[in-house]
């Protein structure tokens, strides 16, 4: 799943930076800049080094389409000829920085302990040294060379890298598919290679941009002061240099060497804006889906519940949910509908990835990027909701409608003691003194039967156990009185004992607050044991809603029976349990015999 939407964000990745005009203009700037380096003896009407002292500091003419300099020379082909010298600096500290700023910031980050404090030290060190006094003494050692100062430029650059890549990495190294890849041996170098360093990339190609523009400036400003390439070949620095010399007599000189310069840090500096503001939104914001959603008309929004009990507290209808654009859409979730009434528990009950999860998370606003509501609608309390309509849903999130997690830890920050989230969910829900939130956030832990609460709020999330975790969760999704609870599986990552408290726990929770509860599982032991209701989902489809009871005894739809007929449970004792394919391939044949 991670890779699917990892897939259709690197899309989405692309076709928001494009979309940016700006980018569009900054790209084809630095390509006909590229271009005309490149072919420049072909392009250049002039070589840059003809002198004509009869035609000396021409303004722009039919023949000398930016004009002459002080010794005669076309300012178009110097400044043609000069593209490329620049670029290759550019190009020379880029491949330096890069390679050693990403290598520094992943060992950094990737191996901590005396790697990163070393790592640390030299990238002080590195950010501590001046830059144009080192590059001059360069120069001056290694004879105007402009390779030594672009290196030498890319290896001090190389720290701001290093940097950004080793907070990055910091962030990804704990993740869990990084911890698996690591128990399934792969080498160290093999998972930075193919797991870390994909997931960086966005920060590193903005870091790299900007680095591109200070060795345009870096470039430029030696050549200005008369210590890079030595005249009279072509440089753009070389140009800014000679132009300085004529300022007062002829100040139109300036301007082509000048622009370019201008023109081309801008281009530099506007992509890596563009690279960033497009990380940002793609990666860390959920899509804009609301912004362009279309309009449904309420009248028939409302149509839709004809058929909707008065008095549920919730009723769904139609919900199709899809994934990826044009050729690659894939629908996940197809006109789902279903009524929950006030105290009682639905389960949703199904294989892995038949659309249970996806189901609350449209419900809940919380789809991830890549995925879209295309059409649904909600009744909540008597309110229709169209499920398109994300700003609604987030004003509804917490304070009505309410989620317990599968991985318990998922809903607590690391960073913060327990007592602090609940108080912090309360006090958003209930403004309210710190002190009174953090009496209500104890009565909380009370609440899902932790021993001593006071104790547990002082705890960070890596303090207590999985069970206690979830106890949490329970307590934190309870915070704001909601009387509808979404519960994703919250058993399924527990120790078999302690699943059986939680479950204990949401029972009479449920039955003191009077919440209706939606509760996911692929467990029938957990459906009999908590649910009222089942609805039975295949491939983003309802087959059939029953009561429990009638679900066991007398499932209507063939699937919902093979399901059953899975259950380990009711496995005898010795014999291999049919999977839910053999089941049903048995169950068509001998209806085909019958
Ligand atoms: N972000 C995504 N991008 C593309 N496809 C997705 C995405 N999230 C889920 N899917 C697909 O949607 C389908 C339904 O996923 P969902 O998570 O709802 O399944 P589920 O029934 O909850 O399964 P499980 O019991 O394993 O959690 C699956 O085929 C899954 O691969």
């Amino acid at each position: 799943m991670s890779s699917a939407s990892d897939a259709l964000s690197a899309r989405s990745f692309v076709s928001r930076l494009l979309g940016r005009p700006m980018v569009w203009v900054a790209l084809a700037w630095l390509l006909a800049i590229v271009l005309l380096g490149a072919f420049s003896d072909q392009i250049a009407p002039f070589d840059p080094l003809d002198q004509d002292l009869l035609a000396v500091k021409q303004w722009p003419s039919a023949e000398h389409w930016l004009g002459t300099d002080d010794l005669g020379r076309d300012v178009f082909s110097r400044v043609v000829h000069g593209a490329l010298p620049t670029f290759a600096g550019v190009l020379q500290a880029l491949c330096v920085a890069a390679v050693l700023g990403v290598g520094m910031g992943l060992s950094a980050g990737y191996f901590s302990g005396r790697i990163d404090a070393l790592v640390s030290q030299v990238t002080d060190l590195f950010q501590a040294l001046p830059l144009i006094v080192i590059a001059l003494a360069v120069l001056t050692v290694f004879n105007r060379s402009m390779l030594a100062a672009m290196v030498t430029f890319g290896v001090l650059g190389s720290a701001g890298v290093a940097r950004v890549v080793r907070s990055a990495t910091l962030s990804v190294r704990h993740e869990l598919f990084i911890e698996a890849a690591r128990i399934s041996g792969l080498s160290d170098l093999a998972i930075i290679l193919r797991h870390v360093l994909p997931r960086i990339m966005g920060p590193v190609i903005v870091q790299l941009s900007l680095i591109s523009a200070v060795a345009v400036i870096v470039q430029t400003g030696v050549s200005f002061l008369g210590l890079g390439v030595p005249p009279p070949a072509p440089t753009w620095g070389g140009g800014i240099f000679e132009a300085a010399a004529s300022l007062n007599d002829f100040p139109w000189l300036l301007v082509p060497s000048g622009a370019v310069v201008a023109l081309t840090i801008l281009s530099f500096g506007l992509l890596g804006d563009a690279l960033r503001d497009t990380t940002v939104e793609t990666w860390a914001r959920p899509t804009h889906r609301s912004a362009t959603r279309r309009q449904v008309d309420p009248t028939a929004l409302a149509s839709m519940f004809a058929d909707a009990p008065s008095d549920a507290v919730l009723s769904l209808r139609g919900l199709h949910i899809v994934a990826g654009e044009g050729a690659h859409r894939r629908t996940l979730v197809q006109g789902m509908g279903f009524d929950l009434m006030p105290g009682e528990t639905l389960g949703l009950v199904g294989e892995s990835g038949s659309g249970k999860t996806l189901t609350i998370l449209a419900l809940m606003g919380l789809l991830s990027p890549g995925l879209r509501v295309v059409e649904g609608a909600l009744r909540l309390y008597g309110q229709v909701i169209d499920l398109q309509d994300e700003d609604t849903l987030r004003a509804l999130r917490g304070k009505r409608l309410s989620m317990i997690f599968q991985e318990p830890m998922a809903a607590l920050d690391p960073c913060f003691t327990i007592g602090h989230q609940l108080s912090e969910v309360i006090r958003r829900h209930d403004p309210m003194s710190r002190a009174r939130a953090r009496a209500r956030a104890i009565e909380l832990l009370q609440q899902v039967k932790i021993p001593n609460p006071e104790d547990v709020a002082r705890r960070y999330p890596h303090q207590i156990s999985g069970g206690m975790a979830q106890r949490v969760g329970i307590a934190r999704a309870l915070a704001p009185n909601p009387k509808l609870l979404f519960a994703d599986e919250p058993t399924t990552a527990l120790d078999v004992t302690v699943q059986a408290d939680i479950l204990e726990l949401l029972r009479s929770l449920q039955q003191s607050h009077g919440m209706a509860v939606v509760f996911v599982t692929h467990d029938w032991g957990v459906v009999a044991d908590i649910c009222d209701r089942a609805m039975v989902l295949f491939r983003g489809k309802v087959l059939e809603t029953a009561g429990v009871l009638d679900i066991f005894d007398h499932p209507r739809h063939p699937y919902t029976a093979a399901l059953l007929k899975a259950n380990p449970h009711n496995a005898p004792p010795g014999q291999v349990l049919p999977t839910v394919s053999e089941t049903l391939a048995r169950m068509t044949q001998e209806e085909a015999i019958a």
